[in-house]
């Protein structure tokens, strides 16, 4: 594939030196001090975007009106996600978002909706998200920990709304703790918690290869799709 990346960071940089290996083409980089982007990306296959939240949404608007198929892991722009949805359906593009890329916290996640099912009947058991993240990280919660709530939501009729650094939870609420720290990639750990025990199920990034394969991955199988809007289920099916 020949990718623009959109976001030349950590995860730009990571995502240059895997697709390279993996004999893709990268046709541009794209970073904050470039003003390309304004202007016509010719002759590529893909963009993946990895920025900040407050200028995703600007980015997508710019590839969606040239047509050009948008992988992104950008978090923190969500509340905008109906508003996106809609420019990608209008222009017919193809878009694939992940608020965490890697497969193991994919399958961590289905794990946590078939628990959250199981606990629906266990009062005793009253359920919080904790995350873990590098001290460079600009949005908090983070993304996959909304992701992981919203999901507990669904599962769980117990749950109505996600609190964020609550001090005093709320019948229904669901907390999310966010802690910055070193260069932790990204620890997520959702645990139940009665009088009598705990179950606690937790993943750990020990670097940012998952997420940056991952989004490779996602780039590789949506530009053999029609038009719409892709996300970690339509890559990778599970038996659930
Ligand atoms: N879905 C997933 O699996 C993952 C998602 N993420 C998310 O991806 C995002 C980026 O993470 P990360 O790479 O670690 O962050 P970095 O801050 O390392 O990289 C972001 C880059 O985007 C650049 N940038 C800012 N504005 C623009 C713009 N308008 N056009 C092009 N580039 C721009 C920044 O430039 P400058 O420094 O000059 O501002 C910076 O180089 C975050 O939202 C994070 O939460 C991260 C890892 C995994
Ligand atoms: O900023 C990061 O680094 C990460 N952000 C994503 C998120 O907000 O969930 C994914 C991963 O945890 C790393």
């Amino acid at each position: 594939m020949r990718i623009a990346i959109i976001g030349y960071g950590k995860m730009g940089q990571l995502i240059e030196k895997l697709a390279t290996e993996k004999g893709h083409e990268i046709v541009y980089k794209i970073d904050s001090h470039n003003t390309k982007l304004t202007a016509n990306l010719e002759n590529i296959d893909v963009a993946i975007e990895f920025t900040h939240p407050e200028i995703a949404v600007s980015n997508y608007k710019k590839l969606a009106g040239q047509n050009i198929p948008i992988v992104t892991g950008t978090t923190g722009w969500t509340d905008n996600f109906d508003e996106v949805e809609k420019l990608i359906q209008d222009t017919g593009n193809r878009f694939f978002y992940a608020s965490n890329f890697s497969i193991g916290v994919h399958l961590a996640m289905a794990t946590s909706n078939y628990l959250a099912k199981l606990t629906e009947n266990f009062p005793e058991y009253s359920v919080r998200i904790d995350e873990w993240h590098h001290t460079a990280k600009k949005d908090a919660p983070s993304g996959t920990a909304l992701s992981f709530g919203r999901e507990i939501i669904n599962n769980h009729k117990g749950y109505k709304k996600i609190s964020t650094e609550p001090t005093d939870i709320q019948e229904g609420e669901l907390p999310i703790y966010a802690y910055r720290e070193n260069d932790i990639p990204g620890t997520h750990q959702i645990k139940y918690d009665s009088e009598i025990d705990s179950i606690i199920l937790r993943h750990e990034a020990k670097n940012r290869q998952g997420f940056a394969l991952g989004a490779i991955k996602a780039a590789e199988f949506l530009v053999n799709q029609k038009p719409g809007v892709y996300t970690m289920n339509d890559l990778i099916k599970l038996p659930l």
